[in-house]
């Protein structure tokens, strides 16, 4: 088992990545260009000889955000792991099928692991900052991992661009040597997403990221996703349909019935989803009947 450069260990790890700089209007060409359109073609998954997933197709546009939607257990967090390569970090795991960043295979053997992780980006349930490391460092974070660097300068907008971005600038503008520990939760939360922006994600995966926050803290996030919505391809896992409703243009609804492995039932544009959804079950799952 090896180390990659993103500080966790796989079988697929690499190790070498030349070095990147943050400086100038350049850096986001270098790292593409913004956001991206991501297909999900024929997915299925095991953990095991345990099927989760069967054949799961979805394309998740770029500048749209995305909801997945779904009873507990039918595998919207395995889909969404399998979209940035985490879900091959657990021993039992497998897939079949293929992911698709721009029409690119994010799995294919010529492509780097870490390449998948830094374009696109993952924010967790639990707010996961260092929290005995500076703010300030908290949001460079991920460049060290990368290899990308920086100049003093450099650090310094980015760090205001992304704490911007996250709408947490004005609240800790003039404590930024201050522990990320010492925030509040959705302040956690809203900087580990200026730390994930920091790498220029093409993509950001957010699974149930409101759900350890209180209702303020949840509107404040739900804000910065439909700030963040030009900036970055959004694909978000959660259980409360209000908020499916309120963040997501378009929504796809997974089923697992009965021990089968999830599959999506319905999807697409989230208004008529919710309006007049086409299947029964999504109508009963939508307006609370099950689930
Ligand atoms: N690490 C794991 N090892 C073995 N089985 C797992 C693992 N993680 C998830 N599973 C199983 O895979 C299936 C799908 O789980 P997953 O967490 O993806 O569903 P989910 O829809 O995200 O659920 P929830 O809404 O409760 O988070 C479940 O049967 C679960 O028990």
């Amino acid at each position: 088992m090896s180390t990659d450069t993103t500080g966790t260990t796989g079988a697929t790890a690499t190790t070498l990545v030349q070095p990147r700089t943050v400086d100038g209007p350049e850096h986001r060409q270098r790292h593409g260009d913004g956001p991206a359109d991501l297909r999900a073609e024929d997915v299925s998954a095991w953990f095991g000889d345990h099927k989760v997933l069967d054949r799961v197709s979805l394309t998740m546009p770029a500048q749209q955000v995305t909801a997945l939607i779904g009873p507990s257990g039918c595998g919207k967090s395995t889909f969404l792991r399998i979209l940035n390569r985490m879900h091959e970090l657990i021993g039992s795991a497998s897939l079949a099928g293929r992911v698709l960043l721009d029409g690119e295979d994010i799995y294919d053997r010529g492509r780097r692991i870490t390449r998948a992780r830094r374009e696109i980006g993952m924010v967790f349930q639990k707010p996961n900052p260092f929290p005995a490391m500076s703010l300030y460092d908290n949001v460079l974070a991920g460049l060290k991992l990368n290899g990308i660097k920086a100049s003093r300068d450099g650090r310094d907008d980015l760090v205001e661009e992304c704490l911007t971005k996250a709408g947490l600038w004005k609240e800790v503008k003039d404590r930024l040597r201050q522990p990320g520990g010492a925030l509040s939760g959705g302040q956690q939360q809203r900087l580990c997403i200026a730390r994930s922006l920091a790498v220029r994600p093409r993509v950001l995966l957010m699974d149930e990221p409101c759900s350890a926050l209180d209702p303020t803290s949840t509107r404040r996030i739900e804000e910065t996703i439909a700030e963040l919505r030009t900036e970055v391809t959004i694909v978000i896992v959660t259980h409360n349909m209000q908020q499916a409703a309120r963040v997501s243009d378009t929504c796809a609804f997974f089923l697992a019935s009965h021990g089968t492995p999830g599959v999506i039932v319905e999807h697409g544009d989230t208004d008529a989803m919710f309006a007049s959804p086409r299947d029964e079950r999504t109508s009963d799952y939508v307006n609370g009947r099950f689930g």
